[in-house]
């Protein structure tokens, strides 16, 4: 409990705003969180980015709104399996302002959602998204409201990355720019065989603004990342298996006959890593999370804490009575 103190004292420094992000997860789990529950949610979410950074998020939504069309789709399932679907696909699934804060809507959802294991996020009607809806780029291009819908989609992917579900981008047809920058705000990518993962910001004049180039530094090293993006490169699914951008290849199912349907064969795919109960593959992500994020030390004692919610919790009881072997 006290470094979850000096978090709250202390919020204006980064890294301990990302602890208290990572702490925040874990305490979710735990049954001693009625201290932090009373906190302002702002400080308890996992964004980058709050009032202290001049971010004023009501503001920018109001802005956001007048761009409206398309919807970002929500599908929970028994399984612990949920579907997250961007549905634009007249713009070729590009992210209309209203659907920057139905993401954000929907990943305040998942944040709140016991049974959840797993997320697969994929594009409608075959393609996977193009990025922001040049539309609203256009009418919003002064460079103040710029930085705050960067700012806005840094914080709604950044959370996405950090939900305690294991998830993965299900890539068929194009994604583009911020297309291409939500794939990496997933935990795997899986692309369809014939599709296109491509960082074409250049093109536009832009570079990544969504954590897109942070996050795709830590995918494939600086090097790669360099090429990708200095090279607007088209990455097709050989290309991302061997650069540690893509962890797995679909049969495309129109075009291999007797092909199951691709978000079934994303399904089977995910499901050996969310098979068993929620709690304890919630805890493997938060893991993985701390581990990523957070500097060594740091990591160790979140993973301590983590450990402290599932040992002599209920699976883990249920396993001891009943194995003695795993196979
Ligand atoms: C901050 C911005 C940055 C970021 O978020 O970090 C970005 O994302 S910038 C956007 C990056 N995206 C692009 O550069 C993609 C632009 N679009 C294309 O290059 C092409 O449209 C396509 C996606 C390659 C598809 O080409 P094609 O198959 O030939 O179809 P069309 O071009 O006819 O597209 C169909 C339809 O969709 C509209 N569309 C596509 N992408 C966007 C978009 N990003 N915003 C708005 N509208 C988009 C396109 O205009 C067509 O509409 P109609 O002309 O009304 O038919």
């Amino acid at each position: 409990m006290q470094i979850f103190s000096l978090c709250v004292s202390l919020p204006s420094c980064s890294s301990r705003m990302v602890l208290c992000a990572l702490r925040q997860q874990v305490l979710r789990c735990s049954s001693h969180c009625r201290t932090w529950a009373r906190l302002p949610q702002r400080q308890r979410s996992g964004c980058v980015y709050s009032s202290i950074h001049g971010f004023n998020q009501d503001e920018i939504k109001e802005k956001l709104q007048a761009f409206h069309g398309g919807s970002i789709d929500l599908l929970k399932q028994d399984s612990g399996i949920a579907v997250l679907t961007i549905n634009n696909p007249s713009r070729m699934n590009a992210f209309s302002g209203s659907m920057m804060i139905d993401l954000e809507e929907r990943v305040s959802q998942l944040e709140n959602w016991p049974e959840g294991k797993g997320l697969i996020v994929q594009g409608a009607a075959e393609t996977f998204c193009s990025g922001s809806d040049l539309n609203a780029v256009r009418a919003i291009s002064n460079q103040q409201d710029g930085m705050k819908m960067c700012m806005f989609m840094q914080n709604a992917l950044t959370r996405l990355l950090r939900l305690p579900l294991i998830s993965v981008a299900l890539v068929e047809g194009r994604a583009l720019g911020g297309g291409a920058e939500l794939t990496t705000a997933c935990d795997f990518r899986l692309m369809e065989a014939g599709s296109v993962i491509q960082f074409d910001h250049k093109h536009m004049g832009l570079v990544p603004g969504w954590g897109g180039a942070a996050r795709l530094v830590h995918l494939v090293g600086s090097q790669n990342a360099l090429k990708l993006l200095g090279g607007a490169v088209k990455v097709d699914p050989e290309l991302g298996v061997n650069i540690g951008l893509v962890d797995g290849v679909l049969e495309g199912h129109q075009k291999t006959e007797g092909a199951a349907p691709l978000l079934q064969q994303a399904e089977n795919w995910l499901s050996r890593y969310t098979k068993g109960p929620a709690p304890v593959i919630q805890a493997v992500k938060k893991v993985v999370l701390s581990g990523r994020e957070l500097p060594l030390s740091e990591a160790l004692r979140t993973e301590k804490d983590i450990f402290g919610t599932v040992w002599g919790a209920p699976a883990n009881l249920e396993a001891l009575a009943s194995k003695s072997k795993h196979k």
